[in-house]
């Protein structure tokens, strides 16, 4: 395995009973970036991240982190990561300072430098008015920064991060990715699963989940780029007969309502994708405006996998 990558893995495989959640995934993870996980609920990213982070044996294959093998060297990698999850697991009857406290007491953090570390952190994510508050009657915002100033109290060279803007607000998760480019520019390395398909545009790469496998991965432009498909955006005040007078052609791999508009996949080897859809539409009379455009990762997660288009 190579030094390159913050984490690298083969074949791993995670099995519950006769059901396989997570099925012969091969990562590279570059450092000093954000790669990101998208994929459904049950896709396997939570059960993935749990084995890089040592607390889930593999049934099968292998993984190395920071160069450490998990799950054998998982005592020495802990001290090395910062983990945070999709539920607040911090202690909702301690106080932002007192429970930052507490984590600096599991990772042993040195008494001389700890009192500064903690106030940096306080600083840096914006809760040194908060620091006598109860984390329990925080807002949804500021759980998460506490969360995160929780994860990165030790200053972690690799951060996982499990569906952590589930539950806040645009302005917050906008706040948040805000802060992880700031530690990736710092030279840590996030590896972040997500539902939200523009969380997922904003990472260097990414893998498309589903059901335990990866899809589809790469950077976003080399995901558009692989795309087997163009894609054509259909305006008109009758979306339900054209969606009828598209649906089932054979060069058209798929049609997702939007509104009035309908976004659709035609098969790359057409030569000219919207006078296609265009004449499909005038033979059944439906009155549109179309025009091609360019793919988005919603397009290449609904081509990647057997999605109707929906949110994952
Ligand atoms: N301890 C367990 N025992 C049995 N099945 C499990 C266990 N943990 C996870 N699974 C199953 O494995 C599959 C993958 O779950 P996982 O939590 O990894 O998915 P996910 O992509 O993270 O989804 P979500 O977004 O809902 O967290 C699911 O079908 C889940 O029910």
């Amino acid at each position: 395995m190579n030094n390159d990558y913050a984490i690298e893995s083969h074949g791993l495989t995670r099995r519950f009973g006769a059901f396989t959640a997570v099925d012969h995934i091969d990562l590279r993870v570059p450092r000093a970036q954000i790669y990101g996980f998208l994929g459904p609920n049950g896709s396997g990213k939570s059960t993935t991240i749990r084995m890089l982070c040592g607390l889930l044996t593999p049934s099968e294959g292998e993984a190395r982190v920071l160069g450490h093998p998990v799950p054998g060297d998982a005592d020495a990698l802990k001290q090395q990561i910062g983990y945070m999850t999709q539920r607040f697991s911090l202690y909702e009857d301690l106080d932002v300072e007192e429970n930052l406290g507490f984590i600096a007491d599991i990772y042993c953090l040195p008494r001389k430098t700890r009192r500064a570390r903690i106030e940096t952190q306080l600083e840096r994510y914006d809760l040194i008015g908060q620091r006598r508050q109860r984390a329990g009657t925080m807002s949804g915002g500021q759980k998460q920064r506490l969360a995160l100033a929780a994860a990165t109290l030790h200053a972690p060279p690799l951060l996982f991060l499990d569906e952590p803007t589930s539950a806040v607000d645009p302005q917050s998760r906008r706040d948040f990715w805000e802060a992880l480019f700031a530690l990736v520019a710092e030279g840590t390395t996030i590896l972040v699963s997500t539902h939200y398909m523009d969380e997922a545009e904003r990472c260097h790469r990414l893998a498309i989940l589903q059901r335990g496998r990866i899809v589809a991965d790469g950077t976003p432009t080399q995901l558009y780029a692989g795309m087997e498909a163009l894609v054509v955006e259909v305006e008109t005040d009758a979306p339900g007969p054209a969606r009828a007078a598209l649906d089932g052609l054979a060069p058209i791999l798929s049609v997702t309502q939007l509104g009035v508009r309908l976004r659709v996949l035609v098969a790359k080897a057409v030569e000219d994708a919207p006078e296609l859809v265009r004449s499909a539409l005038v033979a059944a009379g439906v009155e549109a405006r179309v025009q091609p455009v360019h793919p988005s990762l919603e397009d290449v997660f609904v081509l990647a996998t057997d999605s109707d288009g929906a949110e994952p």
